[in-house]
């Protein structure tokens, strides 16, 4: 078996995936017709040509501009279903999806409208390919508490559709202490809590995160390794980092792949992950995420099996649903040798 067969093949879940980063450009113009929406581009080449990005607000403002085209029920639907296809390809048996509803009800776009469509998409996905899913509801951090608070109150009558809150959008400038009250709320609410921190911002941000918001899952996490005592406590905590490496490429966290610091977590003890991030604007969905990561630094099978391992470790499932798809991994491992 081929390393790249191993890898599409090898049983996983991705636990950082924004759902509006997954609209492809060839959806992007389908819908921009479908619902009669101008976009700034004459061809699916164009778009892809834009995607060249030296900081993460350069994607944040080409990635608001497309999810425009996103109107309908059925638009979410298929933006949803288009990614659980791929997804399933690679070999996601269960995804924690993201997605930001201030970017849709700041257009006018029900909140309703959006979920419900995720949610339609997501019992497809179960249906055809039984893979299972959770949905994160990420809050805009360059907007401000008050808004967070309007959105949360507005997700009120789906609480028990959606798992966690979650923290994205522009890091610098925007500390997770900004939240703190909102997520105190969504905790008391019985949500789950995850955030983008360490992304491009200091170690600070990432104890800020777990001291001021309690998180139970960090998103990224890499500026974490600049600091030892953080980097040791999230280990011995068993932290999970959901680590994106051609996001960090296209972002320029990293200058180049070859500098990814995958082994050096998992040699320093960290629970990290692989994921995809936004797909559609990074270059490849999970399965070209851990090939990436494998060829730049010499990952084995053993190291592919434990990021996998702990994807699932690091899910939101219940222990003995944990423990199932850690039984099938051993095997499909076992049976690969
Ligand atoms: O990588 C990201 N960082 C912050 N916000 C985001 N929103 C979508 N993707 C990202
Ligand atoms: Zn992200």
């Amino acid at each position: 078996m081929t390393e790249t067969d191993f890898i599409a093949g090898l049983p996983k879940a991705e636990l950082h995936l924004h759902i509006e980063g997954s609209l492809e450009p060839e959806l992007m113009f389908a819908l921009a017709k479908r619902n009669d929406v101008a976009i700034p581009f004459a061809s699916v080449e164009e778009v892809r040509a834009a995607y060249s990005f030296s900081r993460l607000q350069d994607f944040l403002d080409i990635y608001y501009a497309g999810a425009d085209v996103l109107r309908t029920t059925q638009d979410f639907h298929d933006l949803a279903i288009a990614y659980f296809d791929r997804a399933a390809a690679d070999g996601v048996v269960h995804a924690e999806i993201m997605f930001d509803p201030q970017t849709h009800t700041a257009r006018g776009i029900p909140f309703g409208t959006v979920i419900e469509g995720l949610l339609s998409g997501m019992a497809e996905a179960e249906a055809k390919h039984g893979m299972t899913s959770k949905l994160i509801m990420s809050f805009l951090r360059h907007l401000d508490e008050d808004d967070a608070f309007a959105t949360l109150e507005a997700a009120k009558p789906w609480l028990d559709r959606i798992d966690a809150v979650g923290l994205d959008s522009s890091e610098l400038g925007h500390p997770p202490e900004k939240f703190a009250r909102v997520f105190a709320e969504a905790r008391a609410l019985g949500l789950r809590l995850v955030a983008h921190a360490g992304e491009e911002g200091p170690p600070e941000y990432v104890y800020q995160a777990l001291d001021l918001l309690g998180i139970d899952r960090l998103d990224h996490g890499n500026r974490s390794l600049e600091d030892p005592v953080l980097t040791a406590r999230l280990a011995r905590t068993s932290m999970t980092l959901t680590v994106c490496p051609l996001s960090n490429l296209k972002l320029c966290v990293v200058d180049d792949m070859a500098d990814h610091p995958i082994d050096r977590m998992l040699r320093e003890g960290l629970r990290a992950t692989l994921n995809s991030d936004d797909p559609a604007y990074f270059g490849g969905y999970i399965a070209d995420n851990y090939r990436a990561a494998a060829a730049a630094r010499g990952l084995d099978r053993d190291d592919l099996a434990l990021l996998a391992r702990n994807s699932f470790l690091g899910s939101f499932l219940p222990d003995d649903a944990v423990a199932a798809h850690l039984a099938k991994l051993d095997a499909y491992v076992e049976q690969a040798a």
